[in-house]
């Protein structure tokens, strides 16, 4: 009795036309409500990658669901950089932004803006990228074997672009401030940084600050005791001024040379505790290097040398790294415009390149005077490092 009830009062229910359509109307209404919750149910379920402070040893790159299936494969396509480089975070801080001294020591922004200038739009090879992860055959990405650690405005930009143009050297671009600001980062970040290289090609990078950086030494010796280390010297002077000049170029209205320069002008006491001052002191810098390096792993080349003569002080860095000599005086040409020499050929161009507009900068007039107070102060410093090194500058 109740059965046929109910199957009466459908069949009026089915066969009126306007509630037919009404009940169309609410089926369709549930089966969007129903998708919509899927939709969100299923997203708020996806593996989402995110951002860890722990080092994964998948180069850094760490995905939140660990369990998530394929997740080796997904995590090398899909996942963000782990981190961007940290800058040093004493420069971050606004109460330490208020000392001025400590402004002009920590010019990270400046370097930062020239690392693109140097390298002309190339990718900043600071950022991991996780596709660039898989591996190509023979080629793999290797820890470098030999890092150019100096001197910050020693011509170090140009060492390092001559030597690219060698096909057994393949180099990160930018600088990866690893063994100063970078190392909380691990080697597996660090070796994510660098190009992939073929058996018996060599893996380099450069970062200036190194050379200066008290703990470098030890985290180099700690990566490999047998990685070559070269630097490239200046008159520390006009060092002093080329770096002067580069935060200048950012900051246009810090002191004048001179008023940095001196603790007190009257006494022409030297004021050491400036960055541009402090860097230029070589022997004691080397110091730290030799205690843990023996000074035939290291290899000092003569910035004025490399402008005036590249050619022959490439042969010098090719011996040392154990390469043939492939970079000759037939890759450069001097370019009268920018008034330093060029390569004819960059690495994987055939155009003619010249080092950036941040490279070979003019320089403010010092007062001479200055310049010959700082030669005084420099001279004791330099010889030693003559001597330490074997190897006469020949800086005034
Ligand atoms: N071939 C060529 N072209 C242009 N510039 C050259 C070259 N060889 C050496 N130099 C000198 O390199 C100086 C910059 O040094 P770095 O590259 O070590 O600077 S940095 O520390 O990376 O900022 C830069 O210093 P400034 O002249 O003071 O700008 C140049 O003098």
């Amino acid at each position: 009795m109740e059965y046929s009830l109910v199957c009466h009062s459908l069949y009026v229910v089915l066969l009126s036309p306007v509630k037919n359509k009404l009940l169309i109307l609410c089926i369709m209404f549930l089966l969007w409500v129903y998708m919509l919750y899927c939709c969100v149910g299923y997203s708020s379920t996806m593996p989402s990658f995110m951002m860890d402070s722990d080092q994964g040893k998948d180069g850094g790159f760490v995905s939140e669901n660990k369990d998530a299936p394929g997740k080796d494969l997904v995590s090398k396509l899909l996942l963000r950089p782990k981190s961007p480089p940290a800058l040093d975070p004493d420069y971050n801080s606004p109460s330490v932004r208020t000392a001025s001294r400590e402004l002009l020591n920590n010019d990270l922004e400046a370097e930062k803006s020239d690392v693109w200038d140097e390298i002309g739009g190339e990718r900043s090879s600071l950022e991991p990228c996780g596709l660039s992860s898989f591996s190509n055959g023979s080629e793999s990405k290797k820890l470098p074997q030999a890092i150019i650690i100096g001197v910050k405005k020693g011509g170090t930009r140009a060492l390092l672009e001559f030597l690219r143009v060698h096909p057994d050297i393949r180099a990160v671009g930018a600088e990866p401030h690893f063994f100063d600001r970078n190392y909380n980062n691990g080697l597996d970040w660090y070796r994510d940084l660098m190009p992939k290289t073929l058996e018996g090609q060599i893996t380099m990078e450069k970062t200036p600050s190194y050379f200066v950086t008290r703990e470098a030494p030890a985290r180099i010796y700690a990566m490999s005791r047998d990685t070559k280390l070269i630097v490239v010297v200046r008159d520390p002077v006009t060092r002093a001024i080329s770096d002067y000049t580069q935060t200048l170029s950012k900051k246009p209205d810090i002191p004048t040379f001179e008023s940095l320069t001196f603790k007190n002008r009257s006494t022409g006491l030297i004021d050491t505790s400036w960055s541009a001052i402090q860097i230029g002191l070589y022997a004691k810098h080397l110091d730290s290097w030799l205690r843990f390096f023996p000074l035939g792993q290291m290899l000092f080349v003569s910035g004025e040398r490399l402008i005036r003569d590249p050619a022959g002080e490439m042969a010098r860095v090719q011996d040392f790294l154990g390469l043939k000599r492939i970079v000759t005086d037939k890759h450069f040409y001097f370019n009268h415009t920018k008034g330093f020499p060029c390569l004819k050929k960059a690495e994987g161009s055939s155009k003619p390149h010249c080092l950036g507009k941040t490279k070979g900068r003019t320089h403010p007039n010092i007062n001479p005077d200055v310049v010959r107070r700082l030669r005084d102060f420099y001279r004791p410093f330099n010889m030693k490092f003559y001597q330490m090194t074997g190897q006469d500058f020949g800086w005034e």
